[in-house]
């Protein structure tokens, strides 16, 4: 299975059609993979909170359509990143899909875990109330979004729900490198499972984002990591490795307390 993850820069100096149309480029840049992954409010800018309502899109909406039109071009999934999604009460959330290489939504995930360390997240947008785990043609996908990383009963309840390869999106800041790096691996190892992100590089409103997306095989072994610039992060993994891993070393059959 070939993973491209497209660490696309934010630059508050850009609008959301630049965007898309860099995003565009970038993704033909690296045709050929099996999965895409963007990052966390990349159509936006994560720090943009006051633009959060007019740059708002219902799942039918511009960027989402146009998302789905490229996953049937590539005839590949694409885990979308996150948008600010608005729903029909005017409610906002950092929501993410996955489309399948049809170009249907096949998992749709609102971040559940609001960041409110020096963020606005909490008193712009509504917290996402569901786990998300689908079925694609290379196992069952778990969604998270950045901060749910720090919150290691979202994932294990993925892992319970049969997650193989879980992905996060994200607009992780400066300048906490180690404990991403760290809750990277952590969460791979724990869950035996292959665990896949996409951060923003650039910065938005003055704050730099760390890149280093990171590809970790359910041993905890780095398969590919990015630097803090844009970049695509190119990887192969093997699912199958999944289930071997979970043969082999039992610690998540052998769990006493259950969450
Ligand atoms: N966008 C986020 O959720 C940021 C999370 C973060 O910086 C942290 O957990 O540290």
């Amino acid at each position: 299975m070939k993973i491209a993850t497209i660490q696309l820069a934010n630059d508050d100096k850009e609008t959301k059609s630049n965007r898309i149309s860099r995003v565009e480029g970038l993704l033909e840049k690296a045709s050929g993979a099996d999965l895409f992954l963007l990052p966390e409010m990349w159509n936006v800018g994560y720090f943009s909170f006051d633009n959060y309502m007019s740059e708002s899109e219902t799942l039918e909406g511009e960027t989402i359509s146009w998302l789905a039109s490229k996953a049937k071009e590539l005839q590949a999934y694409i885990f979308s990143g996150s948008i600010v999604e608005r729903n029909q009460d005017n409610k906002l959330y950092n929501a993410s899909v996955l489309l399948d290489p049809e170009g249907n939504i096949i998992g749709h995930y609102r971040k559940i875990h609001l960041f409110g360390f020096g963020s606005a997240e909490r008193a712009v947008l509504s917290p996402g109330q569901n786990i998300t785990v689908v079925n694609t043609r290379f196992g069952k996908i778990g969604l998270s979004i950045c901060y749910d990383l720090r919150f290691p009963e979202l994932y294990r309840k993925m892992a319970d729900q049969g997650a193989e390869i879980i992905l996060n999106c994200a607009a992780w800041p400066y300048p906490r490198v180690e404990h991403w790096v760290l809750l990277n691996k952590a969460r791979a190892i724990e869950n035996q499972c292959y665990f896949l992100s996409c951060c923003c590089a650039g910065a938005s409103r003055g704050k730099p984002f760390i890149g280093r997306s990171q590809i970790i095989d359910p041993w905890g072994t780095v398969v590919a990591s990015a630097s803090e610039r844009e970049t695509i992060l190119n990887a192969e993994i093997q699912p199958e490795a999944v289930a071997a891993a979970r043969k082999e070393f039992t610690a998540l059959k052998d769990r006493v307390l259950k969450v």
